[in-house]
């Protein structure tokens, strides 16, 4: 078997003699070069497995160097290298299509790890098994509206390099799940994918939880301890609720991504530590910057790429997918049957916000299940609360309660909750109709659902 090849771009003759010693060891063959002039020669002769190029160069620049690979040969990971604490050129580099970074004066054990992971990216790239992982793993994030086939494309995309990222997101809208994915189809699926919940850490114990200990340093602690940093070694790290960090713990965390390297608590040399960080949390990470809760030198580092998985009362499309598929993994659970919607409860699921978004439909289909006779769903089973019902659903009815000098329609009135909901259905539907011009497409849009789904109403609700 050939050699896998590394090119090395550094104009300092050290570092150029390191890399190539270093990587040597790793039974690879490294053609290094100390200018862009000479990595454009080289990349046009031969085609390399990986690349690590600096950042500042002679008669260029790293970035220069990042987008000529980009251009020219996409499968090929590069990474940069940056002086000591230079986060901006870190940053900027991941941005630019970087799958990692090193920084000076490099650490041999963090850049073997480096080195292995891009590899493994390059193999399962060559074996197609990338590709069909993607396939696997992407079935369990259900949803074909747009916005979910762009997450699913950004998942796949991201998960090709290192760079950390920032699901932002309502509770419950699948950050986790997508955090999940972003592991499993990158090069570190093979690691530990370690998620942490920052605030279900008493801040007294936080910097033991993250970065260990050893035994004796405080009162309690009996044996050494491994961290969460340690324990995703080879993998990604997953800070859930990151905005619930306190502030003396965000600036020790900000040091840990930065040297990629922790200090157990009591210990006293540095170990270096190859993690991915994902990060998630539902609120406005960016308000709490302008607040002064949390540090923007932190918020800089982790949100190097945002991701933002949008609330399911925008993607309502998706309702009847994702409801098909947790059934059938509520059936699975309970060994029941299969339940089915009735159509008044897909009506009525359709006219829902979801402020709980997945997990809340995941609640109400499993209550439903507990409550229905036999297999078969009604709307009466899904005990919706009113407060979730669409307000462009509700308003139009009330609007023409008012003009018709009657009170607001109930679901007790008027024959029940399904008669209720289709009351409320048909009124939003006639106005939006009304206001694109009888344009069905456009009146759909309006109401957030799909072309089907309208004309499917159309006909059950008898609207010409
Ligand atoms: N697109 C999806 N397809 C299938 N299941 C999903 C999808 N989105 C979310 N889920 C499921 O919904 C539940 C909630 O998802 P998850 O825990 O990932 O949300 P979250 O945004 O991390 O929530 P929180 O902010 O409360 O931590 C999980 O059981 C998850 O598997």
């Amino acid at each position: 078997m050939n050699p896998q090849t590394v090119l090395v771009i550094d104009d300092e003759r050290d570092i150029r003699e390191l890399l190539t010693i270093t990587l040597g060891r790793m039974d690879l063959q490294v053609d290094a070069v100390g200018t862009v002039g000479e990595a454009r020669r080289a990349l046009g002769e031969r085609s390399y497995d990986l690349c690590f190029t600096d950042m500042r160069l002679p008669d260029g620049n790293g970035q220069e160097v990042i987008e000529l690979i980009a251009a020219n040969h996409p499968d090929m990971p590069v990474a940069m290298i940056t002086a000591y604490g230079n986060v901006d050129a870190a940053v900027n580099a991941l941005k630019a299509g970087a799958f990692d970074f090193v920084s000076k004066p490099v650490d041999i054990q963090m850049l073997r790890g480096l080195v292995r992971t891009a590899l493994r990216l390059v193999e399962e790239k060559r074996n197609g098994g990338g590709a069909a992982k993607t396939n696997d793993s992407s079935d369990r994030l259900i949803g074909d509206s747009a916005a979910m086939q762009q997450v699913r494309a950004t998942i796949g995309k991201l998960a090709r390099n290192q760079a950390p990222v920032y699901i932002a997101g309502e509770s419950g809208v699948g950050k986790e799940l997508v955090a999940r994915l972003i592991h499993e189809q990158g090069p570190r699926a093979s690691g530990p994918f370690v998620p942490v919940n920052c605030g279900a850490i008493p801040s007294e114990l936080m910097e033991s939880e993250f970065f260990g200990h050893r035994k004796g340093s405080f009162t309690g602690a009996s044996v050494d301890k491994e961290g969460l940093f340690q324990a995703a070694q080879g993998g990604t790290l997953f800070l859930d609720e990151v905005a619930e960090l306190p502030l003396h713990m965000q600036v020790k965390l900000l040091r840990a991504i930065q040297e990629k390297a922790v200090r157990p608590i009591g210990g006293r040399d540095e170990i270096p530590v190859d993690v991915r960080i994902l990060s998630a949390t539902h609120k406005n990470l960016g308000q709490l910057v302008e607040q002064g809760q949390f540090r923007q030198d932190l918020f800089y580092r982790i949100n190097v790429i945002e991701l933002r998985v949008p609330p399911l009362r925008e993607r309502r499309g998706d309702v009847p997918l994702l409801s098909a598929f947790i059934l059938k993994a509520l059936a699975g659970k309970s060994g029941d049957g299969v339940g089915q919607l009735s159509p008044a409860a897909r009506d009525a699921l359709d006219a829902y916000d979801f402020p709980g978004n997945v997990r809340e439909l995941e609640n109400i289909l499993e209550r439903a299940m507990a409550m229905c006779d036999g297999a078969i769903i009604d709307a009466s089973d899904l005990m919706l609360p009113q407060r979730g019902v669409r307000a462009d659903a509700v308003t139009p009815a009330r609007h023409e309660d008012a003009a018709a000098g009657t009170a607001p329609a109930s679901a007790s009135a008027n024959g029940g909750l399904d008669d209720y909901i289709s009351n409320l259905e048909r009124t939003a539907i006639v106005k939006a109709l009304e206001e694109s011009r009888y344009n069905k497409t456009a009146a759909a849009r309006k109401l957030g659902i799909t072309f089907r789904a309208l004309r499917y109403k159309l006909k059950k609700l008898g609207i010409d």
